[in-house]
């Protein structure tokens, strides 16, 4: 289906996103886009857990996650998270469906790395069929990255790797990021474009860490013929171009590749 958008909502800006950036997105669908909405929630998830005295952890901006971490992150993420988003659409003309990975194996997902990391999912299948049925009624997905575990239960995979793959699956036109930041910041400058190679020497050299590092990393692999630019942006919607669309970091394969 052409016109698929699929917008990851940071867990960074979740709190902050405004009625106006629901309606938006609620509008691209009256313009014949089809937007899909992945959504995180590590702040929320590090807030909960913090309240049950576990120190939360992570390995360049994957979460270690052991049973208990798994079991918060889902409660947090499926239940909090989630229905906050959709119920932030009632306001719009269009409905939303909140669902995670889990809910008819949207997502399947393997251990990325059982010692290091524990339950963290490495995404290895989405359910398009399922995704365009929600999409084909009109209405607008609302993703919670907790996945199947094709071995049996469930994995916690990061928000932009699924929301990455939920785009290369449906074969997107377009990904946004919608993050707490203007875009990649070097020195305090945001760039306004970096290629692939940019970004392996930017992880490398520290300037890009943490939470940022999947967020990069899952826009470079998914880059296609026809996706050609993935964004990175501020969900505070103060940066934007002159057609209202969100202004900040475009990441494409290299330097002549945009149009
Ligand atoms: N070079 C960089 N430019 C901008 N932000 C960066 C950079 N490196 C690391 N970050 C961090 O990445 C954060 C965004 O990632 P994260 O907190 O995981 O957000 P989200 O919840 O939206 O996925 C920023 O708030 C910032 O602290
Ligand atoms: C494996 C892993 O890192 N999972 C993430 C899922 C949520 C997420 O990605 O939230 P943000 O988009 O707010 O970072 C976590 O547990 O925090």
């Amino acid at each position: 289906m052409d016109g698929i958008v699929v917008i990851k909502c940071g867990g960074s800006t979740v709190e902050e996103l405004s009625a106006d950036f629901f309606q938006s997105i609620a509008a691209m669908k009256d313009m014949g886009k089809h937007p899909i909405i992945v959504h995180g929630g590590g702040p929320a998830i590090n807030d909960m857990l913090v309240t049950m005295q576990i120190k939360p952890e992570f390995v360049d901006g994957l979460r270690k996650t052991t049973a208990e971490v798994l079991e918060t992150a889902e409660l947090v993420l499926s239940g909090k998270v989630n229905k906050k988003i959709v119920t932030a659409f009632q306001d719009t003309s269009k409905t939303a469906i909140g669902l995670s990975g889990v809910d008819g194996d949207l997502i399947k997902a393997s251990p990325l790395n059982l010692d290091t990391l524990g339950y963290v999912g490495n995404v290895e299948d989405v359910n398009q069929t399922l995704l365009l049925h929600i999409v084909k009624t009109g209405s607008i997905p609302v993703i919670a990255p907790i996945a199947s575990d094709i071995n049996g239960g469930k994995l916690n995979v990061n928000a932009d790797v699924a929301a990455a793959a939920v785009a290369q699956a449906m074969q997107a036109e377009e990904l946004m990021f919608v993050t707490d930041v203007d875009g990649v910041m070097i020195d305090g400058n945001m760039q306004e474009t970096l290629t692939v190679s940019d970004i392996d020497k930017l992880v490398n050299d520290g300037t890009i860490y943490g939470g940022m590092i999947p967020k990069v990393r899952a826009a470079a692999d998914s880059l296609t013929d026809k996706l050609e630019k993935v964004t990175i942006a501020n969900g505070n919607g103060k940066n934007r171009h002159e057609n209202g669309t969100l202004k900040g970091t475009t990441i494409i394969k290299e330097k002549r590749a945009v149009h």
